[in-house]
């Protein structure tokens, strides 16, 4: 094709910097909020959001029967994530609020609120100073599918859903032996989670509605409609059993809420592969070549084929086999990079495999330009 009509290359860096800065999911989420806002004045609107820049703070939602450690999990993650901790008691006992002045009235008389109280308290509170710079964790909020759509008309997308889950029978017992300490609302345990310091053991409290009977009851209303709620949350929510130690369901629910979801911004496979020799690493690359059309870069083929082909690096690399030698570093990542860099690869991507083979090269790799993604 003539270089005049031929179509325009995307240079390189470009998708590369979008990627690298989060770009396409930085505009994606600023164009969800602007749908759901309509401000009048978009401009200032998106100034501010992006000013605001908590996109990856925690916004993390945990859901689960009564008993099954929401609140406790909830605030160990607050403590350790520096993050605010938002129950509903919290939500009411907010000093200078109106909204919680009207909640707290209303949960005295009918102890519960209506859902658009409730909602738009939240609202307030996650739109104050601290939620936004230091994230939030919501404890036990939805509780029905209504919450959960009127959460999500106001803009408000918990990154990660978690759903603790234990057979009532374990959760009944479990309850009994619940107690809360008045001071900050810690939550312990008679058999499970009993605090050492005398002066704690003695103030601590039994909590309302934790019988065999209310608990057996709440259990009820839960699975009637946590079924419509848990659907709402396809892509970020993660069931994690609470029928084992609490430490455990805690590290499960840490390490979730540090991953980062998989984001639909257009990217480059930059493939690495590795494992041990006869881990079939040919045969996988070769698959994943031919599947996503991905260019297929095997280190050691690099080495022979520059040798065989004389080209300027062949003449550096040859006296190496000649002698039975290793390759320098050196050259195989300047080989490698001149390969990477090429056309093709920048194009489709690749797949590569046999480099690195020791940390030193993996070092050396994390320097190249155009470094694996995958
Ligand atoms: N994984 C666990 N194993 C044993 N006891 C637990 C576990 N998680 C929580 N507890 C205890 O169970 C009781 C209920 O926990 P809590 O956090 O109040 O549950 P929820 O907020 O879901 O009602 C508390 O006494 C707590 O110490």
């Amino acid at each position: 094709m003539d270089a005049t009509t031929a179509p325009h290359r995307i240079p390189p860096e470009m998708p590369q910097y979008g990627e690298t800065n989060h770009i396409f999911e930085m505009m994606q989420n600023m164009l969800q909020q602007l749908l759901i806002h309509q401000p009048e004045d978009p401009i200032p609107f998106m100034i501010k959001y992006f000013q605001e820049d908590n996109d990856n703070v925690p916004k993390i939602i945990i859901l689960g029967p009564p008993a099954s450690g929401k609140t406790t999990i909830a605030m160990w993650l607050s403590k350790h994530l520096k993050s605010v901790f938002l129950s509903l008691e919290n939500l009411m006992t907010k000093e200078y609020s109106s909204l919680a002045e009207r909640a707290r009235k209303h949960y005295q008389k009918m102890k519960s609120l209506p859902p658009l109280l409730l909602v738009k308290l939240i609202q307030e509170r996650l739109g104050e100073d601290d939620c936004l710079r230091r994230g939030w964790i919501l404890d036990g909020i939805p509780e029905t599918r209504e919450q959960v759509l009127m959460i999500q008309a106001l803009g408000i997308t918990p990154r990660h859903v978690i759903v603790l889950s234990a057979p009532d029978t374990v959760l009944i017992e479990r309850n009994l032996g619940k107690r809360v300490d008045p001071h900050n609302g810690e939550i312990y345990h008679t058999t499970f989670d009993w605090p050492p310091e005398f002066e704690i053991q003695n103030r601590l409290i039994v909590p309302e509605g934790i019988s065999e009977k209310e608990t057996a009851q709440r259990l009820m209303a839960y699975h009637r409609s946590i079924v419509r709620v848990l659907p709402s949350y396809p892509k970020t929510l993660k069931v994690i059993s609470a029928d084992q130690p609490c430490v455990d369901v805690f590290y499960q629910a840490l390490t979730y809420v540090q991953t980062s979801h998989r984001s639909n911004a257009p990217f480059t496979p930059r493939v690495l592969l590795l494992g041990p020799m006869g881990s079939g690493k040919r045969l996988q690359a070769a698959l994943l070549a031919q599947k996503y059309g991905l260019v297929n870069v095997s280190c050691g083929q690099l080495l022979k084929e520059a040798v065989a082909d004389k080209s300027k690096f062949g003449e550096v690399i040859q006296p190496f086999f000649e002698k039975d030698m290793a390759v320098p570093d050196s050259i195989i990542m300047n080989l490698l990079s001149s390969r990477l860099t090429q056309h093709d690869c920048i194009q489709k991507g690749w797949v590569m495999y046999g480099f690195p083979r020791d940390l030193d090269q993996a070092h050396m790799l994390d320097t190249l330009e155009y470094k694996p993604n995958r």
